[in-house]
């Protein structure tokens, strides 16, 4: 481990916690600071404040060794030689990224300073932020040759946060300057010359297709559009394909396998065209509109973005109608909900579509039983149970006489429910999947009226197909 360089990450939600216990398995001397005291305890604890996989097995590797935490952001900033800021910039009023997390950082770190230090964008961040980080260090009294700014965003996905890191397409450093992007190179060299990957400890198993990483070198302002860029047209991809599926349901075709025949195509790849209930998250909602605004305050009109949000918006109403248009009425009528995190293999909630629909059949008058197989805590905690809304121990309990099974998030074992006691269970065998988990033939066959996303609604023969119902 010669090439150690020693480094402070500021943040530690999933981009911070991630990157702290990722720098140090490949070599690096880690200080992760929080402001959140109870946080930095339960850190110290050896607890884990996310689900995340591969995580609780890293923190209890690097704990106190690669990696301390502290609330304490001078002492970290004073013994690193790269500041990576991983503090949250969430939607503000108007759409743009709201950046007074970030502001409040630098004037800590400008006031902490002992010495010539790299800043790091890890947030996601709009265009010319390096440079008011800059201004702003300068305002506080720090000298011009006593720091630089770089642009790194993160691309990893929640759920699989620590093998994206370690393994990554790309690696993105936005450097206005050579001095300091061979800090950044010589931090992320482990990864992007292999030798990480040939190492008899590396996390097997989740290899890239780019092995190693390509580490691109850019302008701050490049990288920090790479970011917005990148992030938008995934979400883009996403509404075309549920634009799509709203065709297909129409005439009768089925959105999966036109997703196949268009992903095998290598110009347009098989990943994000599976359509649903909408993206959600705390980054495609927000990025989408923060990258609109960017666009906005340079006098580009990027109408695209306005509809790909549109779409997205309109995706969750479709879903909704659906529901109704199975139940005829919704007021009293109890429905199971399987899913509350935005997607499959995390615990987040923030801005889940899943959430987002419980609420909207609660206020229709609905009775939900819902269930997730990670979010449950963190959903009673804004959704109360009330004489609404139940939450249950498993799928099963959820369904107990139900009148509808609705599926909402994308979790694996949702895919592998036990058809025929889940057809015992429920009060009504119909399955309304938001996520496309099953055949629809397969599930007429276990007796089942299944209605999915873009695909042809399957019914047996005793619930019979209604004429097509127009739902106001
Ligand atoms: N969540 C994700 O999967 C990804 C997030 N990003 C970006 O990374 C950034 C961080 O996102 P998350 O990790 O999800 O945020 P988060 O909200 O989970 O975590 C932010 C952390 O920063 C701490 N913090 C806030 N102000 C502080 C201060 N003054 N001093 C010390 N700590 C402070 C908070 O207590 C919190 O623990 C955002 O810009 C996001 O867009 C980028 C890629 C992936
Ligand atoms: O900037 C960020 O925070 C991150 O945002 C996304 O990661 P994440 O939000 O964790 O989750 P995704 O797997 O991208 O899913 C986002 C949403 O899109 C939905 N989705 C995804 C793929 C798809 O084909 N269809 C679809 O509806 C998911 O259900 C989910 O609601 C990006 O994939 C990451 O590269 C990026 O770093």
């Amino acid at each position: 481990m010669s090439d150690s360089v020693s480094i402070c990450v500021i943040g530690s939600g999933y981009v911070g916690l991630v990157a702290a216990v990722c720098f140090a398995e490949i070599g690096h001397k880690v200080i992760c600071v929080d402001n959140n005291e109870a946080k930095i305890k339960m850190l110290n604890e050896g607890g884990v404040p996310i689900y995340e996989q591969h995580l609780p097995d890293m923190l209890a590797k690097h704990l106190n060794r690669g990696v301390e935490f502290t609330s304490d952001l001078a002492y970290g900033v004073q013994n690193s030689d790269a500041i990576f800021i991983a503090v949250g910039t969430p939607q503000g009023s108007t759409g743009s990224a709201d950046l007074s997390y970030v502001e409040a950082v630098v004037s800590e770190i400008a006031h902490a300073m002992n010495g010539y230090k790299v800043l790091v964008e890890k947030s996601t961040v709009p265009v010319y932020t390096n440079e008011w980080v800059s201004r702003c260090m300068l305002r506080h009294g720090v000298e011009p040759g006593e720091f630089d700014v770089v642009s790194n965003p993160e691309f990893l996905r929640e759920g699989t946060a620590i093998g994206d890191f370690l393994h990554p397409d790309r690696i993105v450093v936005g450097a206005n300057n050579d001095r300091s992007a061979e800090l950044l190179r010589r931090i992320y060299a482990p990864l992007s010359n292999g030798s990480y990957y040939t190492r008899e400890d590396a996390l097997p198993g989740m290899l890239s297709e780019h092995n190693p990483a390509t580490l691109l070198v850019t302008s701050a302002q490049s990288a920090e559009i790479i970011k917005h860029a990148s992030n938008a047209f995934l979400a883009l991809k996403i509404s075309f394909i549920n634009a799509v599926s709203n065709l297909a349901e129409v005439v009768d075709a089925d959105i999966e396998d036109i997703a196949a025949g268009m992903g095998l195509d290598s110009r347009i790849g098989p990943k994000f065209l599976r359509a649903g209930l909408g993206y959600g998250g705390s980054c495609f909602p927000k990025d989408v509109a923060a990258f609109y605004w960017v666009a906005q305050q340079q006098g580009i009109n990027f109408q695209l973005l306005e509809e790909v949000r549109k779409i997205n918006a309109n995706q969750q109403d479709i879903f909704f109608n659906k529901v109704r248009g199975a139940l005829w009425t919704l007021r009293g009528k109890k429905l199971a909900a399987l899913g509350l995190s935005f997607k499959g293999d995390t615990d987040d909630i923030r801005e889940s579509p899943a959430l987002d629909l419980v609420r909207k059949l609660i206020d229709a008058g609905a009775n939900v039983s819902a269930y997730d197989p990670a979010a449950m805590e963190k959903a009673e905690a804004i959704l109360p149970p009330s004489d609404q809304l139940s939450y249950a121990f498993n799928a099963y309990e959820a369904a107990e006489g139900a009148d509808a099974l609705l599926i909402l998030t994308d979790w694996k074992e949702f895919g592998r429910l036990d058809l025929q006691r889940l057809h015992q269970m429920l009060k009504f065998p119909i399955v309304i999947d938001g996520r496309n988990l099953y055949k629809p033939a397969h599930m007429v066959e276990h007796g089942f009226t299944y209605l999915s996303v873009g695909r042809p609604a399957a019914y047996t023969a005793q619930q019979g197909k209604p004429r097509k119902l127009v739902v106001s």
